[in-house]
C-alpha cells in the first residue's frame, strides 16, 4: 500500500495526515500549535512540522508528501538561504497604507486588476514587500529571495540546497501580487515597483502535478499551494460548490474557469491547484470572533453554542471586525455591539449575536462572489469554528440556503495530501478518492438578521 502525506501549515498550527494514496483512506494524523502573533519566525513553522510529524508517527514510509499552508505570508531570505526578519503574515495589517500607495502608483484599482486579478490590500504579499523597503531597508538590501510559508516549509523537506531550487505553484504564487493567474507568469515589474527597484529572486511555479524534490527518506514532494486551493481540492470542489471556510480567517471561494475581475477588490482572482480559478473573499475575523466571544463569557465553546441557541438576538447585532477588517478594507476598524436594551443584555444576546454577525459577515463574502459570476449549487462549511453547532444550525438560515457541513476533518491537509497522491500516480486528474455523505443543514431563511446587520455594519470604522 503506497501512503501519501498532506500538511496543513495553518495560521494557528500545523496538522500532517497520512493516507491510502489510492482509496484516501485516512491511516494516522497529528498536530503541533503555531507561536501566536502576526509575525513568526519560519523556523518556529518548521518546528511545528517536525512535532506534527513526529505526532503522526513520522514520514519516512510515505512515498510522497505536499504541503499546503497560510496565504500570503512574506518570508525574505538572503543569499545564503537564512531568514532575514520573522515573516509578515496575510493578517498583519501594518502593511494596509503600503497597500494604498501601491494602487495608487499603479494608476488605480483597475489597473491591478487588469494586471493580476487582484487589488492590493495589507494581506497581499507585494503590500509587506513594500512595507519592508520603507520600513526596513537594511533587511530589504539583505534579501536575496522571496518566498511563501509553503514554499519555504517544503524547500527544506527537501534539503533547502540553493535559493534556486524554491519551487511553488500556481495557486499560492496567486496571492503574492506579483503573479497573473490569467496569465501564468511573475509579474517582474509590480515587484520591483513594490520592493522599490529591488529584484529578490523568486520560486520557480511548477505545474500542479509536478514532483519538486525528494526528502531526505526518497518520497516526492509535491508542489504544494495555499490553504484554499488545497481545501477545495480535498473537497473535489466543481463550478458551483461556494466553499466557507471558518478558521482564523473566514473565506468563501469557488473554483471557476474564468479569471475574475473585481476592481472593488472584494473578490480577489487567485488560482486553485488544479489550473483553474480560485475566486476568493477572505475576512480577518472567523473563529476568533467566537473564541474572544467565550473568553468574555467565561465558558467554553460547547457552552457558547448552546447559549447562542437558546435565544433570538431581539435586536443584538455584533460587527465582527475585532482584528480591523480586509473586506471590506477597513484595516483600523474594531469590533462594536449595536442595539443593547435590557431586555437584551444577557450572555445567551451577546452569544447568539457573535455567531450571527460573524456568519453575516461571510453571507455578504457569498453576495460578492456572486455579483461576480459564481453560480450556488451548495454551500460546504468547513474550518475549526465549524465544530461550532450554532455556527452549523445558524449558517443555512443566515445565508439563505442548505449548507453541507462534511465531518469534522483537515480539509486543507487532505488536500495536499491528494495533490501528493496525483504527483505519485503520473495521471492527467487527482485520484478518485471516495468522499463520504455529508450531512446538510437546512432552515427557514432569516433575512431580517442580515438587513439588521447591514444598517450598523459601517457605523464603526476606525479608532
Ligand atoms: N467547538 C468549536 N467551536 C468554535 N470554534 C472552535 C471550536 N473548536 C475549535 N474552534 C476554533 O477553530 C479555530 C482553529 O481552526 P482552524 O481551521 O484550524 O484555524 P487555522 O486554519 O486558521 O489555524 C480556533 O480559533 C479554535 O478556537
Ligand atoms: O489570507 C487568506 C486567504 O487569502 C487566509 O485564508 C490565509 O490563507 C489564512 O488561512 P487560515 O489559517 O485562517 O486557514
Amino acid at each position: 500500500m503506497a501512503l501519501v502525506a498532506g500538511v496543513d501549515s495553518s495560521t494557528q498550527s500545523c496538522k500532517v495526515v497520512v493516507r491510502d494514496a489510492d482509496s484516501g483512506e485516512l491511516v494516522r494524523s497529528g498536530r503541533a500549535a503555531h507561536p501566536d502573533g502576526t509575525e513568526v519566525d519560519p523556523r518556529r513553522w518548521l518546528d511545528a512540522l517536525h512535532a506534527a510529524i513526529d505526532a503522526a508517527g513520522g514520514i519516512d514510509d510515505v512515498d510522497a508528501v505536499a504541503v499546503g499552508a497560510q496565504q500570503h505570508g512574506l518570508v525574505c531570505l538572503d543569499e545564503s538561504g537564512a531568514v532575514v526578519r520573522p515573516a509578515l503574515l496575510w493578517n498583519d495589517t501594518r502593511s494596509a497604507p503600503s497597500a494604498d500607495d501601491l494602487v495608487s502608483e499603479l494608476g488605480g484599482a483597475q489597473q491591478w486588476v487588469d494586471a493580476v486579478g487582484v487589488v492590493p490590500v495589507a494581506s497581499i504579499t507585494a503590500a509587506k514587500l513594500r512595507w519592508v523597503a520603507d520600513n526596513e531597508p537594511e533587511h530589504a538590501n539583505r534579501t536575496a529571495a522571496v518566498c511563501l510559508p509553503h514554499d519555504w516549509l517544503s524547500w527544506h523537506l527537501g534539503g533547502a540546497s540553493s535559493l534556486s531550487s524554491l519551487a511553488t505553484d500556481r495557486g499560492d504564487a496567486s496571492g503574492t501580487g506579483y503573479f497573473s493567474a490569467r496569465d501564468d507568469e511573475y509579474r517582474v515589474d509590480l515587484l520591483e515597483l513594490a520592493f522599490r527597484g529591488r529584484r529578490p529572486e523568486l520560486p520557480r511555479v511548477a505545474r500542479p502535478s509536478e514532483g519538486i524534490g525528494t526528502t531526505s527518506a526518497g518520497a516526492t514532494i509535491g508542489p504544494g499551494t495555499g490553504d484554499n486551493a488545497a481545501a477545495a481540492l480535498a473537497l473535489g470542489a466543481r463550478e458551483g460548490d461556494l466553499v466557507v471556510s471558518v478558521g482564523t480567517s473566514g473565506v468563501v471561494s469557488a473554483v471557476a474557469t474564468v479569471a475574475p475581475r473585481d476592481a472593488s477588490g472584494l473578490v480577489a482572482g487567485f488560482a486553485d491547484a488544479t489550473g483553474r480559478h480560485l475566486p476568493l473573499v477572505c475576512t480577518l475575523n472567523a473563529a476568533r470572533v467566537l473564541d474572544a466571544t467565550a473568553r468574555m463569557l467565561g465558558v467554553d465553546h460547547d457552552e457558547l453554542s448552546r447559549l447562542a441557541l437558546s435565544t433570538t438576538s431581539e435586536g443584538l447585532v455584533m460587527v465582527p471586525y475585532f482584528e480591523g477588517e480586509r473586506t471590506p478594507n477597513r484595516p483600523d476598524a474594531t469590533g462594536a455591539i449595536h442595539g443593547l436594551r435590557l431586555t437584551n443584555s444577557t450572555p445567551a444576546h451577546l452569544a447568539r449575536a457573535a455567531v450571527e454577525g460573524l456568519l453575516c459577515s461571510l453571507a455578504d463574502g457569498i453576495d460578492h462572489l456572486v455579483e461576480q459570476g459564481a453560480t450556488v449549487r451548495r454551500v460546504v462549511l468547513i474550518g475549526g469554528g465549524a465544530k461550532s453547532e450554532a455556527l452549523r444550525l445558524l449558517a443555512p438560515a443566515v445565508f439563505g440556503v442548505p449548507v453541507d457541513v462534511p465531518p469534522s476533518g483537515e480539509y486543507v491537509a487532505d488536500g495536499a495530501a491528494r495533490q501528493a497522491a496525483w504527483v505519485l500516480s503520473g495521471k492527467d486528474q487527482p485520484p478518485n478518492w471516495e468522499f463520504s455523505d455529508v450531512p446538510r443543514f437546512e432552515a427557514d431563511p432569516t433575512p431580517a438578521v442580515r438587513q439588521r446587520y447591514a444598517e450598523v455594519r459601517d457605523l464603526t470604522d476606525g479608532v
